[in-house]
């Protein structure tokens, strides 16, 4: 069974890789949605694979590192693309949640990356 919880940061970037004149390197912001999937079987006795408030437990920290910051200037983020931001969140959740199984960011109503590890 697959769970996924979702939440909001309100972050600012730029993206200092794209090419002069690139409407993306000038400071923008978005309300990222994040998705974060774990996939695990169904414990019988619980009814769930997981308590929700455990997904959202172990995402305040990244919440914190992230939400109402300038992106580029958190460590590993120097180029803070869809890409480059669901691999640090991954990178900093999956000791901490190792049924993680996906990581959705959604950087505008129709732009977005889905990560599932390497
Ligand atoms: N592969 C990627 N391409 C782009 C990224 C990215 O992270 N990965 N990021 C951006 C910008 O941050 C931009 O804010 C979002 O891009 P875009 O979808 O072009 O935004 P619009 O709202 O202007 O989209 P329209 O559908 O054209 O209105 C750019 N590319
Ligand atoms: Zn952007």
């Amino acid at each position: 069974m697959e769970l996924f919880k979702i939440f909001t940061l309100e972050s600012a970037h730029f993206l200092p890789r794209v090419p002069e004149g690139h409407k993306c390197r000038r400071m923008h912001g978005h309300s990222f949605r994040v998705e974060v999937h774990v996939s695990a079987p169904v414990d019988e006795d619980a009814g769930w694979v997981m308590d929700f408030a455990d997904l959202k437990r172990a995402f305040q920290p990244i919440h914190d590192q992230l939400d109402h910051r300038l992106l580029n200037e958190v460590d590993g983020l120097e180029n803070p693309t869809s890409e480059n931001l669901a691999r640090w969140i991954w990178q900093r959740l999956k000791p901490e949640l190792p049924a993680l199984s996906a990581i959705l960011i959604q950087e505008t109503c129709t732009s977005g990356c889905v990560y599932r590890g390497d």
